[in-house]
Order: structure tokens, then sequence, then C-alpha cells
């Protein structure tokens, strides 16, 4: 049995990720879990496509360790959405205390499930989910994933676009983390040349490619449907590693590291195994000068978000 759970089911992510892992045939009970009830008749509709998933719906508190237990991957998209103005950080008030409840039934119900964790700010809410499994003691950081995929299929499709190259065979990685400048992609590894102007208008779209979003919605919302599809290919990524037992699987994503000294999470590139990370690669070596730049300019922010993310689950357990 493969189980995975999309906790925040019912929402602008949560539906078009649904539907994507319903295509995923290596998914054999896929559980969505919402507070919005309408999660049970998203449920029922996607319950009429013909592939293996069994899908069920589970609505409020009450259902959610039936949700939960069996499941092989846990994805949590659950969580208040940007609007034009807010950053980030900005969500973390209410979000933290979203993700920190559902990181603790997790705790309790699957505590070997990989965490997939979207809800922003990715670069606070995985060390809260990491603090809830430590207290828990069932804590193990090769399974607790910050989803920084969309980061990446932004800067393939960004590269594409401009080298007019095919974006699905473009492979640029984006490392560090998951908002503005701890946004750090590495485009020296992209195979491509640029010139200097390229360079800076490049990076900045993919740094604030969410905030591109965010004004095109105007007040709706944020990205919903290319986080479904990121978010859909690193559960394929995790399920062919783990489930399909492929070997070289590889994303970029946000998890506990030790690739950057004095910063316990960071995003760069992971080899996906049986049991979750099996490889964290170090930052590339050749960085030039104008990453070496954006990764100074990231250490401060990331290492304030992770403390915010470390000291909300400590204040909120004394
Ligand atoms: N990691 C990434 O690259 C990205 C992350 N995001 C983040 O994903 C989150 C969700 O975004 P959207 O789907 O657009 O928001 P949305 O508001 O459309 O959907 C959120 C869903 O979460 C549900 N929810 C709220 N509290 C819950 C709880 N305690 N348990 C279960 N479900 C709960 C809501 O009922 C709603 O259905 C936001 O925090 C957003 O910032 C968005 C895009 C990219
Ligand atoms: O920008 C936002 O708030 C949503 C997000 O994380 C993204 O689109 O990368």
């Amino acid at each position: 049995m493969v189980k995975v759970a999309v906790l925040g089911a019912a929402g602008g992510i949560g539906q078009p990720l649904s539907l994507l892992l319903k295509g995923n045939t290596a998914v054999t009970e896929l559980a969505l879990y919402d507070v919005a009830p309408i999660v049970v008749g998203v449920a029922a509709d996607l319950s009429h496509i013909n592939t293996p998933a069994k899908v069920t719906g589970y609505k409020g508190d009450d259902e959610l360790e039936r949700a939960l237990t069996g499941a092989h991957i846990v994805v949590i998209p659950a969580g208040i959405p940007r609007k034009p103005g807010m950053t980030r950080d900005d969500l973390f008030k209410i979000n933290a205390g979203i993700v920190k409840t559902l990181a603790t039934a997790a705790a309790k119900y699957c505590p070997k499930a990989f965490l997939a964790i979207i809800s922003n700010p990715v670069n606070s809410t995985v060390p809260i989910a990491a603090e809830v499994f430590k207290a828990a003691g069932v804590h193990d950081p090769k399974r607790i994933f910050g989803v920084t995929t969309l980061d990446i299929t932004r800067a393939n499709t960004f590269v594409g676009e401009l080298k007019k190259t095919d974006p699905t065979a473009t492979s640029v990685p984006v490392i560090g983390g998951h908002s503005g400048v701890t946004i750090i992609p590495i485009l020296s590894a992209s195979g491509h040349t640029f010139t200097d102007a390229e360079r800076e208008a490049l990076t900045q779209r993919i740094q604030y490619g969410g905030d591109e979003v965010v004004k095109a919605k105007d007040g709706a919302g944020s990205a919903t449907l290319s986080m479904a599809y990121a978010g859909a290919r690193f559960v394929a990524s995790l399920l062919d590693a783990s489930v399909g037992k492929k070997t070289g699987v590889k994303e970029c994503t946000y998890v506990q590291s030790t690739a950057v000294e004095g910063l316990e999470y960071f995003s760069t590139v992971v080899e996906l195994g049986p049991d979750g990370a099996s490889k964290i690669h170090p930052i590339p070596a050749n960085l030039d000068a104008h990453e070496q730049k954006l990764l100074q300019a990231a250490i401060p922010e990331l290492k304030a978000n992770i403390q915010k993310g470390v000291d909300f689950v400590k204040a909120v357990s004394s």
C-alpha cells in the first residue's frame, strides 16, 4: 500500500496537486484532508478518475488521525497565501501554528512518513516540523523536506525562454531557501552563458517569481497551479526513489544540512533513496562571483528565519 496524504487538499494548491497525484499510478491511496468541508466533495470528484489510487476525504480535527494513519508521504500545502505587499514571513503568524498542529499529528500517527512541506514561510515551517518531531522523539532529518521545486521549474522556464531551448531539458539548480534573497539560482551550472545584464535580470525574476504571480492575481492568492505541478514532481521523485527503487533520483530541496556552516537548514541537490535524503550534495564548487555574493546575502536572512521557527516551537511548548 502506498498512501499519500495531502493536508490542505481543498485549497488553491491542494486541489490541482491532488488531481496530479491521482494521476500517479504509484499511489494506491490518496487521503485528502482539510478543515474546509468541501474536501469530501473534492475526494468524491477525484475518485471517478480511473487510476489505481483510492481517494478518501477527511474533514476537521476529528478525522486527521484516519487521514494520516499508514501514510507513506504527507504533503502539506495547508495555510494562508500572500496578498500583494506581503512577504512570506508575514504568513508566519498564522501558518506556523497550522504547520505545528499538522506536524504534531503526523509525528503521532505516521512518524515514519516523508513530510513534504509547501506551506510558507518554508524557511521557517521546515524547522517547526523538525522541532515537533524532535520533541516527540521521532525525528529523522532524512524524512523532512521543504518543497522548493517551484524555484527550479521557474528557473528552467525563464532560462529556456531566454536561450530558446527546450525548458524540459533545461536544468538550473536553485539552492538556499524559499524567499526573496534566500533563493540562489546557480546559473553557472545551467550549461549556458549569460551577459551580466541577463544574469541580473534572471536572478531577480527567479527570486521574485512568486511576487509576479501574487501581483497578477491581485489579492486572490499566490501561485497554485505551477506549485501543484512542482509539488507533484517532488512527490513523484520521492515515490520513484522509495517505492520504485530507482537510483540517481535527485531534487533540490530544503533539508537539515551541513552545506553552510551556521545554518541548520539549506537547500542543495539532494539524492533521494528508500529512506529519504540519502546524500546531501554540498554547494557547487565553482560558484561565480555573482553567486558568491548571493550566498552571502542569503545567510543572515535564512539564519533568522530558521531561528524564528525553532523559537516558535520552544515558546509554545514551554
Ligand atoms: N513552497 C512553495 O513553493 C509555495 C508555497 N505556497 C504556500 O502554500 C500555502 C497554501 O497556498 P494556497 O493553496 O494558495 O492557499 P489556499 O488558501 O487556497 O488553501 C489553503 C488550504 O489550507 C486549508 N487549511 C487551513 N488550515 C488548515 C489546517 N489546520 N489543516 C488543514 N487544512 C487547513 C484551508 O482550508 C485551505 O483549503 C500558502 O502558505 C502559500 O504561501 C504557495 C506557492 C508556492
Ligand atoms: O510567492 C508566494 O507567496 C508563494 C510562493 O512561495 C511562490 O510562488 O514561490
